[in-house]
């Protein structure tokens, strides 16, 4: 017997509309671009050769077009790993139930899912500018230990060492470690982009190390994840969503990378706060090869 899902736990709006993305299952494509930005998604669809979809709700933003022939959808999420669980749940409803009869497809699409973020890069080797490729995501949000299946697709010895090394306070969520998929990375990251291990932060100041008024519980927190090494990897920078983003796309049966262009370097100190043209590149080279 399929899975059935209850009205109050897919909800679909008068429209046929999924609740929050005000999408319909035939205006989703099977290669997707999430940005954070609302603002970022005419961006992308600038260089779209038509578009068939322009749907805006809240701060998700969708479009879906063809850019050289290839179907895209660019779809924002607004900020952090609370809106990735309510975007890919969405999409992967919109992708794999009929709304019709409310059950699981037999037949289930893969989506391809690349994020495009601006990130704060936290080694020398990663200024301002630079483009990184999300091989691994350590999730300070906590969302995916809500799933089951969680210790079947993350890193564990990788958290084990992270832990260790962080001496890891146990009021804070557990972290989690999740792989991008490997295809996806190797082909989006191209040689252009630095790979590496990106922290997914439940917050932009203290979870980020960022100390204004209020003190932080650990001050410090980002000496010792700038100075962590394991098996050759060293954390290269932080964002907001690319754990939740590859945790929940593994376990939903999809393929997803981040990468994130680094805005502010927090061991030089300095920033570009005017960064919307120059990540205009970055778009193009997803274009090209999603
Ligand atoms: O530029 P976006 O895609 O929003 O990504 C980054 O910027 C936001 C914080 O300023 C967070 O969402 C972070 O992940
Ligand atoms: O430092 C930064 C810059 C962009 N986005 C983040 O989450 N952190």
């Amino acid at each position: 017997m399929p899975k059935f899902f209850a009205e109050s736990e897919l909800i679909i709006n008068r429209d046929g509309s999924i609740f929050h993305l005000h999408v319909k299952p035939e205006q989703l494509a099977d290669k997707v671009i999430l940005v954070g930005d609302p603002g970022r998604v005419s961006l992308v669809a600038s260089h779209f050769d038509n578009q068939e979809c322009d749907i805006e709700s809240r701060e998700f933003h969708t479009i879906t077009g063809t850019y050289r022939g290839k179907r895209i959808s660019v779809v924002s999420t607004g900020i952090g790993c609370d809106n990735i669980d309510i975007v890919l749940n969405e999409l992967d409803a919109l992708a794999n139930i009929d709304f019709t009869t409310r059950t699981e497809k037999e037949q289930l699409r893969k989506l391809t899912l690349v994020r495009i973020g601006t990130c704060g890069g936290l080694q020398e080797y990663t200024p301002v500018g630079t483009f990184i490729a999300s091989e691994k995501s350590i999730g300070f949000d906590g969302l995916l230990n809500f799933y089951s299946g969680r210790n079947d697709v993350c890193d564990l010895p990788f958290e084990e060492a992270f832990k260790q090394h962080m001496q890891w306070n146990p009021q804070l969520c557990a972290p989690y470690v999740i792989d991008a998929d490997k295809e996806t990375l190797e082909r989006i990251a191209g040689d252009e982009m630095v790979r590496g291990v990106t922290i997914a932060c439940g917050g932009f100041f203290g979870p980020q190390g960022r100390e204004l008024r209020i003190p932080l519980a650990d001050p410090k927190q980002n000496e010792k994840v700038e100075s962590f090494e394991y098996n050759g990897h060293r954390i290269t920078n932080f964002e907001m969503e690319s754990s939740a983003l590859a945790g929940l796309a593994r376990l939903m049966g999809h393929k997803a990378v981040t990468c994130c262009m680094v805005i502010a370097n927090r061991r030089a100190k300095n920033v570009n706060a005017n960064y919307k043209n120059s990540i205009d590149e970055l778009i193009k080279l997803v274009l090209e090869r999603i």
